[in-house]
C-alpha cells in the first residue's frame, strides 16, 4: 500500500505555506520532512493524517481518498503528535497499555513495564501523567511504537526531541524495524539521527516554499 498526495496546497490564515505539493510513500520507505520553524511541517503531517484539510488537492492511500474511507485509513495509522495525546489521570505504564489498545493492540502490563525500560523511564511506570515532564511524557507516549508495527502508516513528528542519545537510537531502531517490515514512516525532525536501515527520502519544505 502506497501513501500519495497530488498538488497539496496549505493556508495558514493568509499565508500561503505550501502548494502544488506531490508526495509518494512506498512499503519499506521513510520520508523526512525538513525546513524551518514554520514552513509547515506540522500542517503537512496533519493533512496527511486526514486531521486537517488542504485548500487544494487530494490525498491517497491504496488508490483511495482518504476522505472516501476515513475509519478503514484510520485503523492503518499511527500518529504521533506534539501534544503526544496522553490523559493527565492514567498512570504511565496504563497509558501505553490504552493508547496501543486504541491502535487495536492489546498489551500486558508487563510489555508496558519493557517497553518504557528501553526508553529509560521505568521508574516513573507508577506515576500519574500530569506529573511527569515533558521529556518523560514524551517517552511514555512513544513506548506504544513496538507495538504499532500492525499499523502500516507512520506518522511522527518530532519523535526525537527531547530524547537523549540511547532514546533516539531506540526509537531509531523501532522505525528502522517497521520499515524493514515493510512499513511507511513520514516524519519530522531538526536532529540529524541515521536511521538503521529502510530506505530515506527528504522533503525540503523550504524549498518548496521558495518555488510555491
Ligand atoms: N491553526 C492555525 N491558524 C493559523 N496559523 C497557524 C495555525 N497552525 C499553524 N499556523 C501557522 O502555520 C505555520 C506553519 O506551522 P507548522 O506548525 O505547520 O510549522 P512547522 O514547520 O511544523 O514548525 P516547527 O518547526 O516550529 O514545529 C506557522 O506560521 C504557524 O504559526
Amino acid at each position: 500500500m502506497t501513501l500519495q498526495a497530488f498538488q497539496l496546497a496549505c493556508l495558514r490564515g493568509d499565508r500561503e505555506l505550501f502548494s502544488q505539493l506531490d508526495v509518494t510513500v512506498h512499503p519499506g520507505e521513510a520520508l523526512h520532512v525538513v525546513g524551518n520553524n514554520g514552513t509547515g511541517k506540522t500542517s503537512l503531517l496533519r493533512i496527511l493524517a486526514g486531521l486537517a484539510l488542504p485548500s487544494e488537492g487530494e490525498v491517497r492511500w491504496a488508490g483511495e481518498d482518504i476522505r472516501n474511507a476515513p475509519m478503514a485509513f484510520r485503523s492503518q495509522l499511527n500518529y504521533f503528535g506534539h501534544l503526544n495525546a496522553l490523559k493527565d489521570d492514567l498512570l504511565a505504564w496504563e497509558s501505553v497499555v490504552i493508547s496501543s489498545a486504541i491502535l487495536g493492540k492489546t498489551i500486558r502490563p508487563d510489555e508496558a513495564y519493557s517497553a518504557l525500560d528501553l526508553l529509560g523511564v521505568q521508574h516513573i511506570a507508577e506515576l500519574p501523567v500530569h506529573a511527569l515532564s515533558q521529556g518523560q511524557k514524551k517517552r511514555v507516549a512513544l513506548a506504544r511504537l513496538p507495538f504499532c508495527s500492525h499499523t502500516p502508516l507512520w506518522l511522527l513528528d518530532e519523535p526525537f526531541a527531547a530524547l537523549d542519545e540511547l532514546a533516539i537510537s531506540h526509537v531509531a531502531g523501532l522505525i528502522g524495524r517497521h520499515l524493514d517490515n515493510n512499513g511507511l514512516v513520514v516524519y519530522t525532525t531538526h536532529q540529524e539521527v541515521a536511521l538503521p536501515s529502510g530506505n530515506r527520502r527528504v522533503l525540503d519544505l523550504n524549498a518548496v516554499a521558495a518555488c510555491g
